[in-house]
Parts: structure tokens; sequence; C-alpha cells
């Protein structure tokens, strides 16, 4: 059993990375000094130890600057443009960002420096490349057309190259990256690997995905009825209902009965009321299902601490300096999985002593009976109880807030904008009526409710910045075709975000902040979109395009069509909406801008989500 923690981890080989080369200078100094007959004196001995690491730290940068100005010039291209902060090392620069992501509103950090420079610059903090780009054309190069010279676990999360220089040389706190952040939870899975393990389990996972089938309707459907019961009951209370924690928990048990067969029932929790009233949280919830419900707290617990690392960017080892916050949580995750994993994989193994295959190789098989889940799918690639395990947690994260929190702002647009709420509802009791169930015929041919969707992935794509690392050097085209294309460094982190790029005016039209459905159905569409795909990737795009593309767009369309059935009206109650979650006052002054026109807080952790909850009030239908 391992004692060390990943903040004392964390603290040793950062010490260690910082003292190794000055006692190697010191040794090498002493004994250089006495072999000729000079002896140093122990205190300069002692400053010159101190200061070599720095000193080498300096002296790489520079040189690793001066090799980069030099391959630019001989390749006859430039550098991205750089920031120029007020103080050493852009410190101001990575303060606003810090400040920002606290409290401001999303991407305002990265875009006040965008509107400086232009669509992609190098914020370069701490001597270090931190570049943003909301370029099509850039990002396109990263997920697709240029895919095997970026990785997205390669995340190096430490801002300073100072540190860099020794977390790769030598091979000290390496561990600072996506994956590390993850690992306590995520271990190894599509979701958070490289190479040849991401083909692996990308090759085996795919073939899940790659139909739509009846029974996600069933679920998707035994589940809504559950969300629309709440709503009612809480409407009949005269009291607003957080629409965000129940989506939550609608995702979490659709997603734990397709992936492993086994719904958690976190709906039958009792709700939170408004802060004014009492707070409740997953007091009551069947006896029978205890396990399920501890599960799914502790689920999203270690998921919420893992979202903090990623905030707190390299150094949240510092925070768990005692011990891993993760691992009690993940403890009972894997009490209430490591059964039905052993189980699926128990029936596997019967079910091929029946059939006389034991012991055959296993092969690939794409073939997915319609009532298959996940797991059941999974066994038949490996009896490997981690790798099973693994698979079915990346899934879940990827899929669950994702789904989750895209329904909680579609609900917010349709709150705030009733005449897409009333078009879109004639849309729904046209196509499918008021009470029978949707197929998917009806939702392929639901254009408009597609639109709202779009739409709302447009303003608020739930994963608004992402990263990639370079491999190898390359060039990219310059936003400005008048001037010489850039230079990117190898292993240089690119972040980029799709949020900034969809409200580009240039790529959307002068109109791009406004929510408007119609700009995917009339003329806007071949104005913008049509001639520039890439302008929109609330999915990513290229080789690691999401996979659950099309059961999101099932499932959130299945939703948002039985609650227009359900209800008629949806207001948001800002007073129900805890004080200090609210949109801060001053973001009004940004008149005729997204930020100046909300009336929820959108915060990013792992995903978006709204700050506090979304708080609405809802108003039953007549017919
Ligand atoms: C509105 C809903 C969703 C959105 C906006 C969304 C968005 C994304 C994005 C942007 C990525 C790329 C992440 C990256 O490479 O850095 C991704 C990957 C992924 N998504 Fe989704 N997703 C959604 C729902 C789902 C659902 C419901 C599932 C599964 C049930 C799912 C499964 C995955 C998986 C497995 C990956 C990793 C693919 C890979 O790396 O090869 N997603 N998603």
């Amino acid at each position: 059993m391992t004692v060390i923690t990943p903040g004392i981890d964390f603290l040793l080989r950062g010490g260690f990375s910082y003292i190794f080369p000055s006692v190697v200078f010191a040794i090498v100094l002493n004994h250089v000094s006495y072999s000729n007959g000079i002896p140093i004196p122990t205190v300069a001995l002692v400053l010159i130890g101190l200061f070599a690491t720095p000193a080498y730290a300096f002296v790489r940068v520079y040189t690793s600057e001066w090799k980069t100005r030099r391959e630019a010039r001989r390749l006859g291209v430039r550098l991205i443009p750089r920031v120029k902060g007020a103080s050493v090392g852009n410190l101001d620069v990575l303060r606003k960002l810090m400040r920002n992501s606290e409290n401001g509103y999303p991407g305002d950090g990265s875009a006040s420096f965008i509107k400086e420079y232009g669509p992609i610059v190098d914020l370069h903090i701490l001597w270090d490349y931190a570049v943003v780009t909301v370029c099509p054309e850039h990002i396109k190069a990263m997920l697709a057309k240029d895919f095997n010279n970026f990785e997205k676990g390669a995340r190096l999360s430490s801002p300073s190259s100072v540190l860099r220089s020794f977390t790769e040389i030598e091979y000290l706190p390496q561990g600072q990256d996506f994956r590390t952040n993850m690992n306590s939870v995520l271990g190894t899975g599509v979701f958070n690997s490289d190479g040849d393990m991401w083909k692996f389990h990308r090759s085996m996972t795919r073939p899940f995905f790659s139909r739509d089938r009846i029974s996600h309707f069933d679920l998707f459907d035994r589940h809504a009825e559950i969300v629309v019961q709440k709503m009612r009951e809480r409407s009949r209370e005269g009291l607003a209902i957080d629409f965000q924690d129940l989506m939550g928990r609608f995702t979490l048990d659709s997603a734990t009965e397709f992936l492993f067969g086994s719904c958690v029932y976190s709906l039958n929790g009792r709700l939170p009321y408004p802060y004014d009233k009492q707070l409740l949280h997953y007091s009551d919830s069947h006896p029978s299902e205890e396990v399920a419900e501890k599960f799914a707290h502790a689920f999203l617990e270690a998921q919420r601490i893992i979202s903090s690392r990623e905030q707190l960017g390299w150094v949240w080892p510092l925070t768990e300096i005692w011990g891993d916050k993760t691992k009690e949580h993940m403890k009972v995750v894997d009490a209430f999985i490591a059964p039905i994993v052993k189980d699926a994989v128990k029936k596997k193994r019967l079910a091929d002593e029946e059939k006389g295959t034991i012991g055959v190789a296993k092969q690939q098989n794409d073939e997915v009976a319609d009532d298959e889940t996940l797991l059941d799918h999974l066994v038949k690639f490996t009896s490997d109880p981690v790798v099973l395990r693994d698979e079915v947690l990346n899934i879940m994260i990827a899929g669950r807030d994702t789904t989750a929190a895209t329904l909680t702002v579609i609900l917010y647009f349709l709150s705030t904008h009733p005449a897409v709420f009333a078009r879109l509802r004639n849309e729904v009791i046209e196509k499918v009526g008021t009470s029978r169930r949707p197929t998917f015929e009806n939702i392929r041919e639901m254009k408009f409710l597609r639109a709202v969707i779009n739409e709302t992935l447009r303003l608020y794509p739930i994963v608004p910045f992402n990263v990639r690392t370079s491999i190898q050097p390359t060039v990219w085209t310059s936003p400005d075709p008048t001037e010489k294309p850039l230079y990117i460094p190898a292993k240089t982190k690119l972040s980029y975000s799709v949020m900034l790029m969809h409200r580009r005016k240039d790529l959307w039209g002068p109109d791009a902040e406004e929510f408007d459905p119609d700009r995917f159905l009339d003329a806007r569409l071949n104005k913008y979109l049509i001639p520039n795909s890439f302008a929109f990737l609330p999915f990513n795009a290229g080789p690691r395009i999401c996979l659950g593309q099309q059961f999101a767009y099932n499932e959130m369309s299945f939703m948002v069509i039985r609650l227009l059935q359900a209800f008629d009206s949806f207001a948001l109650d800002e007073d129900a909406q805890p004080p200090h979650t609210k949109p801060n006052p001053a973001w009004k002054h940004d008149v005729g801008t997204r930020k100046g026109m909300e009336k929820f807080f959108p915060k990013v952790g792992l995903t978006l989500y709204a700050h506090g909850g979304l708080w609405i009030k809802t108003q039953e239908a007549t017919e």
C-alpha cells in the first residue's frame, strides 16, 4: 500500500528537481577547486548551489527561445504575437486569468488579449508559451488535418518553462498533466488516453454508439417521466425547482442504466429547495437503493474534486498533502461497480462455455444487440476488470455532465425567450402531440428543435475551452493573409476556445451574441456555416470527435419534447437563486454582449455549468 499522497509526491519531486542540479553543480565545483588547489569558501559554495538551478533554467529558457527564433527565421515564418505584460514573467496576465476564472464571465480573461493581439495570441506566462487560438483553421489542424501531431494527455499545466524544463529533463513532477489530474477517478479509458491506448479504447467502444437503439428511448422515457412528475409536484407547491440538479440526476440515472444496466435512482432522492428554504440532499431515498445512492453521491463528489484540480492547475497537489481527496469516494464507486463488472464477465464466460467458444481468442465483434448495455458489449473484447471499470467511468464522465448542462442552458433560453418557446412547443404538438412518446423519425423531422439545441451549443458549448500539445514543430496559416505564417514549436501547449470562436462576428455575423435559432435555418446558414464548417465545433471534430453526439441529441431532444408536452411556460425565479450566485450586476454595462444580457452565472469546471443551479418555475399545460 502506498502512503505517498499527491501533495507529498509533488513536494518530493519538486524539491528534488530544485536541489538536484544545485547539488551536482556544487559537488563538481568543489571537486574542480580542490584538484586545482584553490579551495572555495563554503558560503560561496552554498550560494552558488542555491542559484545554480535558476541560472540553469534561465540559460535553458534563453537558448530555447533563441533556437525558436532562428528556426522561424530559417522557415520564413513569424512567432505568435506575444502579450507584453506589465510585470516580470507576465505574472499580471496570470493574475488576471486566475481572477477571471474565479469570479468573472467565462473567457473574458483570454478575450481581452485576443481583442488586443488578434485571434491567436501567446500569453507567455512565466517565460513559457501559453497559446490561445480561436481560429477555425488552427483548430482544424489540431483536431483533423494534422491530428497525429497533437496530443491531449501531455497537458503541461505547469505554467513555467523553468519548472517545465525540469519536469521533462530531470523527469520530475512530470505528472501535473490532464491525465494525472483525472487518473485517480478515470484510470485509463477513451476520454483519458492518447496514442495506441486511445485507439484501442475508441475501437472497442465505438460500435456501441454507431446506431440509434429503441432500448435507449425506453429508458429515457422512464426517467423523463419521473422528471416531469417531480416538476409537477414542485409546481403544485408553488416553488421553484433547480433544473440543473434535476438534469444531473436524469442523466446519471439514464447513464448508469445504459452503461451497466444498474440504475442508481438518484431522481428518487429528495430534491434541493430554494436557498431560503431548507436545503435537503439525498436523505430520504429508497432504503433498498442505499448502495446506489451512495454511489451517485460519491461519484459526483469525485467529479467535483477532479474538476477543482483542473481549476487549480499544476499546484493542485498542494491541496492534497494529507491524502488523495478522491480516494474515499472512489472506494464507494468501486464497491458499486466491481460486482457489476464481475457479474458481466461471469455471464459472458458462462455463455462462451455453453457455445463451446471458451478459450477462443477474443475477436472484434461489432454487432450490438438492441438491449445490450455498454458493459455487455465491452466484455466481448476483454475480461480485464480494470479496463472495463475505467471505460464505463470514462463514458459516464464524458456523457453525463455535458448533456445535463446543455439541457439546463436550453431551458434557460426557453425561459427567457418566450417566442422561441412558443414556436418550439407548436412544433412539438404538431409533430408528436400532447402526450405520445416521440420516435426517432419525429426527432429527425423537428428542424426547429435541432436549431434550438445547436444555437444553445453555439453560445454555450459545454466544453468551452480545450487544449492540445504539439509533438513536432509545425507551421500554421496566419489569420491575417497579408502576414507571414506562424511558427509552432514542439511541445507547445495550445489552448483553443470554441466558445469564443462561436461568438466571432466575422464568422457568425453582426448578431453573433444573440440567441437566435433561425441562424441554423435561414440564409445565414449558407452564408456562414456551410462554407466554414469548423466554425461550429461543440462536439469537437476529426478522429476524436465526441462518440456520444447522436446519443446526446436523442437524449436532449427526448427530454425537451417531454417537458414541452407537460408544461406551457417556464420562468426563471431569480429570488430562489442563492444571492452570491447571481450574475455580477456590473456585467450589465457590457451592453449588446451576451455577458450584458445574461440572467444566469455561467461557470466552467470540467465543463460549463450554471453557478448555484438554474431555478425555474413551471406552469402545467392545460391541453
Ligand atoms: C451535449 C452533450 C455533449 C457534448 C457537448 C459533448 C462534447 C464532447 C467534446 C467537446 C469532446 C472532445 C473532448 C476532447 O477531445 O478534448 C467529447 C468527447 C467524448 N464524448 Fe462527448 N459530448 C456530449 C455528450 C456525450 C455523451 C452523451 C457521451 C456518451 C454517452 C459522450 C461520449 C464522449 C466520449 C467517449 C468522448 C471521447 C472521445 C475520444 O476521445 O475519442 N459525449 N465530447
